[in-house]
């Protein structure tokens, strides 16, 4: 469909004055999601939808609601699906522009460590505003419809953190620090001190910003959450729109490809080989994703192991069983150098001039030893990830991975029993079946 010029400008109203103490917004765990609210308003201040695209939403065994965009009518590749007028967008460059920037604050961001996510800290402080200003807000009916519920990595409790894989949990635990080191509340002179300390507000801010902001993607640098297109979930392999603004600012999301009748719109939120990255910030499991990245963390990643393709994009495990070359290549330098450092800078700088005869030859002649090195790395987070399930009580007062696993049953024990444990068993099977039969 071809959007209308006339976008409903007037109509929007952004008043920085007066806050009610009670937020019109619940943003407790338990608050119901208003859809239909939003839709009305959708339409109201100007978003335009193709005549199929809908919300759905599916209940989890919690009453937890996921709702997903999706379109009811055959769309062609290149067509526009949405249209979202710039005022509609909720952006860090907008909330910088608004508040003026806050030096105060990006000092101490910058001082712990947190200066990537100044944009998104400009965000929360948008978001924390507008919850402030209740029914004045433009976004009130918004927020309405949006999730309270998180099982991310911010939202996880020590309990949580415990029953994850190691790595997993690593990144789970920095979500939860970023939150932390993002509330930083004093030296913002436009909030109230009720929105200061409402840390529930807070937290919803910061997953509101995290869970829904994407990079605008048109070279601005720009981070925004776009009510109704962040609608759409994610798929790894199978995407079927992106988003893309006008010089304005407008949001237009396309599809990439065909799409028939009944199928979900889906974007891609990247890191598509690091499901541990999509639990962390997204809390869901990634079942979409083509490979996962290799577990084997050595405490110390020299350059040389750098060079050697250690990092998450390469180390992999592929979904059919395959094992990337990197992994090899790690596991055959890091026993090399244990036993023979000379062999292990001939293959180093073999690798690096690009000699596969040599590297295939040393790889040959160490098959035994790295195949056992990685048989004995997945027996390890097997039995790892056995000691972690066990954890999981489903009559106790629910933490939070209790409580995911609890809403969703099944993708847990897809997610631990099946995609996980399967794909491991996968990958040793392949890896037994390499092993030289004895003579
Ligand atoms: C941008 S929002 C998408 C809209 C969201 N489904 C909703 O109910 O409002 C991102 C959230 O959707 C859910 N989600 C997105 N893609 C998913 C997927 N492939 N599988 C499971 N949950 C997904 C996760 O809860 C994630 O944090």
């Amino acid at each position: 469909f071809t959007p209308s010029a006339v976008s409903p400008r007037t109509r929007f109203r952004v008043q920085s004055i007066l806050f009610e103490s009670d937020l019109a917004t619940d943003v407790s765990e338990g608050a119901q999601r208003d859809i239909a609210s939003f839709e009305a308003w959708a339409s109201d201040y100007g978003i335009q939808r193709s005549e199929g695209f809908q919300l759905v939403g599916q209940e989890d065994i919690s009453s937890n609601l996921d709702v997903s965009a999706i379109t009811t009518g055959d769309i062609s590749a290149g067509e526009c699906v949405l249209y979202v007028p710039q005022e509609l967008i909720l952006s860090s460059y907008g909330a910088m522009e608004q508040f003026g920037r806050l030096d105060e604050a990006e000092a101490l961001l910058t001082q712990n460590g947190y200066e990537g996510s100044i944009r998104e800290y400009y965000l929360i402080l948008k978001i924390l505003k507008e919850l402030e200003l209740g029914q004045e807000s433009p976004w009130t009916a918004y927020f309405n419809s949006l999730p309270r519920f998180y099982s991310n990595g911010a939202s996880m409790t020590p309990f949580c953190y415990s029953c994850l894989p190691p790595y997993a949990a690593k990144i789970c635990k920095d979500e939860r620090a970023r939150l932390n080191n993002l509330s930083v509340k004093r030296v913002v002179p436009f909030l109230s001190n009720d929105t200061k300390g409402n840390t529930k507000a807070w937290k919803f801010a910061y997953n509101l910003a995290y869970t829904r902001g994407f990079d605008a993607s048109d070279g601005s640098n720009e981070y925004c959450i776009v009510p109704m297109a962040d609608y759409c979930n994610h798929h790894s392999t199978e995407s079927n729109v992106e988003m893309a603004f006008d010089d304005f600012g407008n949001c237009y999301v396309h599809a990439t490809r065909d799409v028939p009748a009944n199928t979900p719109l889906l974007l891609n939120y990247g890191e598509s080989y690091n499901p541990s990255f999509l639990l962390a910030r997204y809390g869901f499991l990634d079942e979409s994703s083509p490979a996962s990245f290799c577990k084997i963390l050595p405490s110390h990643v020299s350059n040389e192991m750098k060079d050697l393709g250690y990092s998450h994009e390469t180390m992999l495990f592929y979904h059919n069983g395959e094992v990337a070359e990197e992994v090899w290549d790690h596991l055959l330098y890091v026993i090399l150098g244990e036993t023979d450092v000379d062999m292990q800078q001939m293959f180093y700088q073999a690798h690096m001039a690009g000699d596969y005869e040599t590297k295939s030859s040393i790889h040959s002649q160490y098959s035994g030893q790295t195949v056992q090195g990685l048989i004995e790395h997945i027996d390890t987070f097997l039995l790892d990830l056995d000691a972690k399930s066990s954890k999981v009580n489903y009559d106790a007062q629910p933490p939070r991975v209790v409580c995911w696993a609890f809403n969703d049953e099944f993708q847990w024990q897809m997610s631990f029993s099946f995609e996980f444990a399967h794909l491991w068993l996968l990958i040793r099977f392949n890896t037994y079946s390499k092993i030289p039969m004895p003579k």
